[in-house]
């Protein structure tokens, strides 16, 4: 049985977050996808091929954690790399992807490589359980395709071995973040953006 208020609820903040990333230019084109938990098991998700600055309560699907459908509409191509994450986490509340030019970009400058260290950041500190900045946090990055569940499958045996992940690039496409509620994945979210622009200037400076 679907909350519905809750729905509502978790549906008018997520298109107010959905508001802003389309402001910094993260979800250009109808790119980015979006969800927050609803309970154990389940969760909503921005239907398919909606704009992700220009959400309404209505444009939203709840989803099981094994990506199907429980409302109607057609949900995000993408919801599988959702629910994988909501299903290995319980302690996750929300989900953002975007298509940031930093995550875009610096996934292509990194061909060929699979991990992106970022060591020595004040901005670590954004990351739960990380208060120093004389640490590293390594992000995977995914080669892109077009088989969700594979690259599901891929994400949910990186992070079975690296729990404390806090999000992951997929190469040429964009970023996964997430949080124990949406202001927290947010604020994970920009720090992450954030860190992708720094690396991505200094590549540049190096070159
Ligand atoms: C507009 S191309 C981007 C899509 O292929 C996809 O990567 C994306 O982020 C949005 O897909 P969606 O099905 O709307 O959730
Ligand atoms: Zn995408």
């Amino acid at each position: 049985m679907i909350d519905s208020k809750l729905f509502y609820h978790q549906a008018v903040a997520l298109a107010a977050a959905g508001e802003d990333l389309y402001q910094r230019g993260w979800v250009p084109a109808t790119s980015g996808n979006f969800s927050c938990r609803l309970d154990a098991d389940s969760a909503i998700v921005t239907a398919s091929g909606k704009h992700k600055g220009r959400l309404s309560p209505t444009d939203f699907i709840a989803v099981d954690l094994n990506a199907q459908p429980i409302s109607s509409g057609k949900p995000s191509a993408e919801t599988a790399l959702h629910t994988q994450l909501y299903a290995r986490f319980p302690e996750i509340g929300a989900v953002l992807h975007c298509h940031s030019p930093a995550a875009t970009v610096l996934s292509m400058a990194m061909a060929g490589k699979s991990l992106l260290k970022l060591s020595d950041y004040e901005l670590l500190k954004a990351f739960t359980g990380i208060d120093t900045h004389a640490t590293s946090v390594t992000i995977p990055i995914f080669a892109n395709t077009q088989e969700i569940d594979s690259l599901a499958a891929k994400a949910d045996s990186y992070l079975a071995e690296h729990p404390n992940c806090p999000g992951y690039l997929i190469r040429g496409h964009g970023v996964y973040c997430w949080g124990s509620d949406l202001d927290t994945c947010l604020r994970k979210l920009e720090a992450l953006d954030f860190l992708l622009q720094c690396e991505l200037e200094q590549l540049r400076l190096s070159r």
